[in-house]
């Protein structure tokens, strides 16, 4: 029995739950976008593009964005399925897609009327088996609480002979220790300072312990064979700080 003050668990803790992660990423929704950009110099959007590229994406496919956030490579491969093809955003965060949403009726292009946002949890995908020609997940795999469950449900919905591309933070193997340093140093002395700035120090810590805590590109590899997929390969960008994962059903 607990006396006093009662146990709390941090929402904002690795281990923390979903639903908690599910509010992390409604709060910072708001700055989101913005520190992106300052953070990495607008780096992030190469490597956007790098990952929507891998995902083999062509004219006239159905695709899908999971963890799709705001939106970044939702616009990316709407831009590649082009009118004729049908994009789809998933995220379970509603203020992001909400963010997503202004973003598409702001930036108007043609092809952007093909994309759908739905309010969705990758571990629980609404879509048929044999759905998808391709699948792109930015930032999101080391976010999901049930990451097996997650490629599970990927490797359903997307059709044989389908890629997906798993762009996130690259979480150094012991050979190459200084990346995990110069990571840790960048989010304790840039990223968090700069997060604090808008009262999201914490949402911001959270990223360390998360990168920490996250697959290796071999374990992502590893992960990949045993749900199914076949052609799996791992790739390091932007010296090592960030990887992809290509992975072909
Ligand atoms: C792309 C970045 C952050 C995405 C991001 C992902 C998450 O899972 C979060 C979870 C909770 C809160 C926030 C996030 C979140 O923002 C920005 C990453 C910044 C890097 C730590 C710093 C990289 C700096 C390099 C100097 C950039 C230039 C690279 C060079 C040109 C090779
Ligand atoms: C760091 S953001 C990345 C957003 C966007 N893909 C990008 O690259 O900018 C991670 C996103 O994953 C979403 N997310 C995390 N776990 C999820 C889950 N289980 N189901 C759906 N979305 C999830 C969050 O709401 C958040 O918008």
């Amino acid at each position: 029995m607990t006396i006093g003050a009662a146990y709390i668990p941090s929402p904002l803790s690795s281990s923390s739950s979903a639903a908690e992660r599910q509010v992390l990423f409604d709060r910072i929704a708001p700055v989101y976008d913005s520190l992106n950009d300052t953070l990495t110099f607008r780096q992030h959007r190469v490597w956007k593009r790098m990952s929507v590229s891998w995902s083999r994406a062509k004219k006239g496919d159905r695709v899908l964005d999971l963890c799709c956030g705001s939106g970044d490579l939702t616009f990316l491969l709407s831009e590649r399925v082009g009118s004729q093809g049908e994009t789809n955003g998933v995220d379970f965060s509603s203020e992001q897609l909400s963010i997503a949403s202004s973003r598409q009726r702001s930036r108007w292009r043609r092809c952007y009327s093909n994309i759908a946002w739905s309010v969705g949890d990758a571990v629980d995908l609404r879509f048929p088996d044999e759905h998808f020609d391709a699948i792109t997940v930015g930032y999101g795999l080391r976010n999901i609480v049930d990451k097996p469950k997650a490629m599970e449900e990927i490797f359903r919905v997307l059709k044989p002979g389908s890629t997906v591309s798993v762009l996130d933070f690259n979480k150094a193997s012991n050979a190459t220790a200084f990346v995990a340093t110069f990571q840790d140093w960048m989010i304790d002395n840039v990223v968090v300072p700069a997060a604090t700035r808008y009262g999201l120090k914490e949402e911001y810590a959270y990223l360390k312990a998360s990168i920490a805590e996250f697959l290796t590109g071999k374990e992502q590899e590893k992960l990949a064979k045993e749900v199914g997929f076949s052609g799996v390969k791992h790739y390091e960008i932007a010296g090592g700080l960030m990887g992809n994962l290509v992975a072909v059903k």
